[in-house]
């Protein structure tokens, strides 16, 4: 089977133009087959901000009413996925930049409310089209995913991106032996979040529910494990989190573990 490495990029990455830049040249001088997920929650704080909306987020997913909708739409689907397809060109990567609700990639459902949460516009996925992407890296073109998906219904819903670089993996692990590495402003999973010298080489499931329950794995770091580890039960193939100037480093940041 063919490889291919998706990568997912968060926001703290890609709200600063340098750290952007040094992520995108080791993104494009990564080979082989490839495909980028990106984030952008950060900028979308300031762009809600800007327009006099409050930024809510609830375990690390955000509660997205129709005005909110609208601002993630542009921010992620426009202003963000097209700058980093136009930064990949001038890098002569061949980038094609997609939401969800394009070519029908992914379909989702309105996110229940629970514990009291009414969620708005989220969507989870139900349905990712593994062949129409599998057809665009086959091309020799390298999607960027925005987190956006639709309901199959006329309605665009917001999706955590952590969970579209996992669904995106499982769906595409039918076509390819897929490494997944999710890029980050930190050198990997640590044991203080203020020392980047304290990376965790290896992570299980049992060790991450010890760093969870000693309160050393908090906010976002849990959602991205949680939906990581699920991609590993799934059979990808490697899975890294990893700082975002050092994703081409083997060693660097922390590998998935299968509990033994
Ligand atoms: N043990 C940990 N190791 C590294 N980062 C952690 C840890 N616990 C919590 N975090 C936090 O998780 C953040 C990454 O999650 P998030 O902000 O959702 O990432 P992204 O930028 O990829 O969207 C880090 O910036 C850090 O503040
Ligand atoms: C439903 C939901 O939470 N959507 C996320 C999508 C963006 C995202 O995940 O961005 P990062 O990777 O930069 O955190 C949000 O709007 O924040």
């Amino acid at each position: 089977m063919k490889n291919l490495t998706v990568v997912k990029v968060g926001g703290g990455v890609l709200e600063n133009e340098e750290s952007s830049s040094q992520f995108l040249k080791a993104f494009a001088a990564l080979e082989g087959n490839k495909l980028l997920v990106h984030g952008g929650g950060r900028l979308a704080d300031q762009y809600l901000l800007k327009l006099g909306l409050k930024p809510n987020m609830v375990n690390g997913r955000r509660v997205t009413d129709k005005d909110t909708l609208e601002v993630v739409t542009m921010v992620y689907g426009g202003l963000v996925n097209k700058q980093l397809v136009a930064n990949l060109q001038s890098r002569k990567v061949n980038a094609i930049g997609l939401t969800g609700a394009d070519g029908n990639l992914i379909v989702s459902v309105k996110r229940p409310s629970d514990d009291g949460v009414d969620w708005g516009f989220v969507g989870d996925p139900i349905e990712v089209n593994a062949d129409t992407l599998n057809d665009l890296v086959g091309q020799g073109t390298v999607p960027v995913i925005a987190p956006l998906t639709h309901d199959g219904k006329g309605t665009l819903l917001n999706t955590n991106a952590d969970t579209m670089a996992t669904v995106v993996s499982v769906a595409l692990a039918r076509h390819y032996e897929v490494t997944l590495i999710f890029a980050f402003d930190k050198a990997g999973v640590l044991t203080d979040v203020d020392d980047d010298n304290s990376v965790v080489e290896k992570i299980d499931e049992a060790g991450f529910a010890e760093m969870k329950a000693s309160g050393q794995i908090h906010s976002g770091m849990i959602p991205k494990l949680e939906s990581a580890f699920e991609a590993l039960n799934e059979g990808i193939r490697k899975i890294r989190i990893v700082g975002f100037a050092n994703i081409s480093n083997e060693k660097a940041g922390t590998t998935l573990q299968l509990e033994k």
